[in-house]
């Protein structure tokens, strides 16, 4: 199998996965009703999910990416029920990103080796990912004694060679220092730029007012707003979301 696409070239032109839509979707465990009846529909470009600490945003973003089933409702890409092929074209990176006790550049060419890359060109294609990452000079440092913000690009440079459609970011940023926290969006940029949809959590009112386009605003499990993102900082239509941006509402 090699069901590499060249990073950097989603195939979403042949196959849309968009929009992506949520109907009622909820979700409870053990009685305990953690995200109600969320109606959602995320087309192209950067979706920032934001609220509250336990809102209820890491929840959503499981469940949008199958990590999670819903306990009711459904979720659809471009109409079709969440299915393995499906699942190939998404990635998602981790606040504290998993991974192997191996080179960064094993990391890489692990992946594409699960992948079906052929043999002879992943040193070569790994090789490339950490250079667009700024990682070439730390290939064979072991991943572990990374810093935070490099695991977090090396965690990136690996979701690139999947050449994902979609793109989960889950506070990608929340443990790193102010150039760390560049380097990472300099990173989403080059998604962006390369046509993969972005989901992200951040409690970084700033950082969200430099990455979003669109705005999810969650409050105790319910999604109350869902705004361009001028709008959603401009004029907030909940009051919780207007306390939320004024950083009046608690983290
Ligand atoms: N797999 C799970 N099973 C049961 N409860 C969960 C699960 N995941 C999260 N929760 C609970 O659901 C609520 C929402 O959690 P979630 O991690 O989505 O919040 P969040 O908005 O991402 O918060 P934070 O800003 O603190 O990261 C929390 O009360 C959490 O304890």
């Amino acid at each position: 199998m090699n069901d590499l696409t060249q990073p950097g070239m989603p195939r979403t032109a042949v196959d849309p996965m968009l929009p992506l839509t949520l109907a009622g979707v909820g979700f409870a465990h053990r009685g305990q009703h953690l995200l109600h009846d969320i109606d959602l529909r995320l087309g192209a470009g950067r979706t920032l999910i934001m609220g509250p600490n336990g809102a209820g945003k890491s929840l959503l973003m499981r469940l949008c990416h199958g990590l999670l089933t819903p306990t009711s409702g459904t979720i659809r890409w471009n109409g079709r029920v969440p299915n393995p092929p499906l699942a190939l074209r998404q990635a998602m990176v981790f606040q504290r990103p998993v991974l192997l006790k191996r080179s960064a550049l094993a990391n890489l060419t692990y992946v594409l080796a699960i992948r079906g890359c052929p043999r002879r060109q992943r040193k070569a294609r790994a090789q490339a990912a950490l250079e667009r990452f700024g990682l070439a000079q730390l290939a064979q440092r072991p991943a572990p004694v990374l810093s935070g913000g490099e695991q977090q690009r090396l965690a990136l440079a690996r979701a690139w060679l999947l050449a994902p459609d979609v793109l989960f970011l889950d506070e990608p940023t929340s443990a790193l220092d102010p150039a760390a926290i560049r380097a990472v969006e300099e990173a989403v940029d080059h998604f962006h730029h390369s046509g993969t949809k972005i989901v992200m959590t951040t409690h970084d009112l700033n950082q969200a007012r430099r990455l979003a386009d669109d705005v999810v605003f969650l409050n105790a499990g319910r999604l109350l707003e869902h705004s361009p993102a001028e709008r959603f900082f401009a004029a907030p239509e909940s009051s919780e979301a207007a306390a939320f941006v004024r950083g009046e509402l608690p983290w």
